[in-house]
């Protein structure tokens, strides 16, 4: 029985682990493995996959040197309930099938890759310290079976010590597709600093980073895969294995007087947050539970933040903020019905031979088209991918310190309530606007919606929008502030009046009281605060996307204004 292709199906009969005869099947983003009857009954079902979790299938060069069949094998995750297992699956292919055995296997990896490229070069990270002390063994028992099951090509590297992996991508070769980090968000926050500090940054901040989650709060994840599965390894491996790249802003930090630039990807945090950053260092065994006690602990003392802000506000009226992020998520979840519809391939496309040559078999390997992000052949060109102003490979271009003009809004948490009036920029009302004397708890800026699973911060913040949320979080009485914490997971503290929110494209902070409140967090990581310039990079770097966005959390599935 020869293989067929009926419009965008396909069949190859094999032999069966038990001997009887099967089919498998390629049909309607589906990989089947069917066991056909002697007596005319119906096939029955031996394993059924979506292609998105098809890893490979590969089939052996030599034949059985009895039998003459050739082995096949499928490499794929199968869904038990919210998880994924690998499993590996071998049949046998007879002679007489060998002529069609290629068509059927270039059919299965075109709908397994749709538009990306398999077999990646993988730089694999690992920071053997992060999160409970897990990361090593999570990467030899679960993270390395996969990536091997679907043909990565993959140069480990344990981190040895602090500012290892910004040390290693300083200086590494760009041959690799994907920079993978086995940690939490440190050592993204390290690959992304390690990558610009390069005098080629502009092309290697052009590798896509895929993160591991082995870390405590790995926020990046979170905005990935969503608060349920920001665990998941074997779903951030297949996002390594197949995501696509998703522009992301940066924020350039440049600190006065010393004129040291540092790089952010997640957040910059003053006040109550950076003691939660920092101040729970030791409570790192708890995992992501020690931020939750940090900012319990944190607002039974009320400490005033003393600093001055200078914002460059580009929007400030939180229903219309909240509009336009849900009309935009909405959208995105209507292009997104098709798994993997937003894949693009990578930049440095190998073709298969290539891949095939210095992969770890050649057999499967396919030449994966580029296709358009929708797939509706609009050409999403790669300007509109990256940098907007990048024109060249060359280094980040420096920047000066900013100049505010009176068309920034300045906040100055040690003013006192006597000379008052609510700071009301065009477009805010006065609900909720900054009024002196209200004293500052703590000021959060953020580039990605969540920091950790309890906290939605900035539930409007998108990928590659091109700016900055800044929320600003009066002293209120400490009820209130506990309301706070219920309402974060889902981000509805978003429309408490306290919680101040801008979207800026640039700001600048000042420390009014260097003795008491000494240090300011970027990605969690600590520096001597004095005074600060931040400026947003628009899709500076890049992330792998499974489905080309961050996750779509309920705040943004809802439809009424304020809910
Ligand atoms: N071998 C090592 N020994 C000590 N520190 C290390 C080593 N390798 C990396 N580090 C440092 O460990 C710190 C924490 O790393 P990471 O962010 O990966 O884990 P985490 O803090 O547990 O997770 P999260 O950032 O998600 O809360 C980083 O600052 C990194 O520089």
């Amino acid at each position: 029985m020869p293989a067929r292709a009926i419009d965008n199906h396909q069949d190859l009969p094999v032999i069966l682990h038990n001997d009887q005869r099967g089919l498998l099947t390629i049909e309607d983003g589906r990989l089947d493995v069917l066991q056909l009857s002697k007596d005319g009954r119906p096939p029955k079902r031996l394993l059924t996959s979506s292609v998105r979790n098809l890893l490979r299938v590969r089939l052996a060069s030599t034949p059985h040197q009895k039998t003459g069949h050739h082995r096949l094998d499928i490499h794929t995750l199968l869904e038990k309930g919210s998880s994924l297992r690998l499993s590996t699956m071998h049949v046998l292919v007879e002679e007489a099938n060998m002529k069609e055995a290629p068509l059927w296997l270039e059919t299965a990896m075109r709908a397994a890759y749709a538009g990306v490229q398999p077999f990646r070069r993988v730089l694999l990270l690992v920071n053997p310290v992060s999160g409970k002390g897990k990361a090593r063994a999570t990467v030899k028992e679960q993270v390395l079976p996969l990536l091997e099951a679907a043909g990565c090509i993959v140069d480990l590297k344990e981190t040895q010590h602090r500012n290892h992996a910004l040390e290693i991508v300083e200086s590494m070769s760009l041959d690799y597709d994907v920079i993978a980090t086995a940690s939490g968000d440190g050592l993204v926050y390290e690959v992304i600093n390690g990558l610009a500090a390069r005098s080629d940054a502009k092309k290697a901040m052009r590798i896509p980073i895929a993160p591991i989650p082995t870390g405590s709060a790995n926020a990046l994840c979170i905005n990935l895969f969503g608060v349920k599965d920001t665990f998941n390894i074997q779903l951030a491996c297949l996002n390594l294995i197949k995501g696509a790249p998703l522009p992301i802003d940066l924020a350039s930090v440049l600190f006065l007087p010393s004129n040291r630039r540092q790089l952010c990807f997640l957040a910059v945090a003053l006040g109550l947050m950076v003691d939660l950053d920092i101040g729970t260092e030791h409570l790192r065994w708890m995992g992501d539970m020690r931020f939750v006690l940090g900012f319990i602990k944190g607002i039974a003392s009320s400490k005033i933040f003393k600093c001055r802000l200078r914002l460059k506000v580009v929007e400030d009226d939180k229903v219309e903020m909240a509009r336009k992020a849900r009309e935009a998520a909405r959208a995105d979840l209507r292009i997104l019905e098709v798994p993997l519809a937003g894949a693009k391939g990578l930049d440095k496309e190998r073709d298969g031979d290539e891949a095939a040559k210095e992969g770890p078999s050649s057999e499967g390997a396919v030449k994966a088209e580029e296709t358009d992000a929708e797939g509706d052949g609009d050409g999403d060109t790669e300007s509109s991918v990256e940098h907007p102003e990048w024109t060249d490979d060359g280094p980040l271009d420096w920047v000066e310190p900013l100049q505010p003009d009176d068309t920034w809004l300045v906040i100055d948490s040690t003013t006192t309530r006597t000379a008052s009036r609510p700071h009301i920029t065009p477009k805010a009302s006065a609900d909720g606007a900054w009024r002196n004397g209200d004293g500052m708890l703590y000021m959060y800026a953020g580039l990605m919606p969540w920091v950790s699973r309890d906290l939605n911060q900035w539930p409007v913040a998108r990928p590659g929008e091109g700016m900055i949320d800044v929320v600003i979080q009066s002293i209120v009485p400490r009820s209130t502030l506990v309301g706070a914490i219920t309402s974060a997971e889902t981000g509805g503290a978003y429309w408490l009046e306290c919680q101040h929110y801008y979207k800026v494209s640039a700001f600048v902070a000042e420390n009014l009281d260097p003795r008491a409140q000494p240090h300011f967090t970027i990605d969690g990581e600590a520096f001597e605060f004095s005074s600060y310039h931040v400026e947003v990079l628009p899709r500076a770097a890049r992330v792998l996307s499974l489905d080309g966005r961050f996750f779509v959390s309920d705040f943004l599935k809802k439809h009424d204004q304020k809910e």
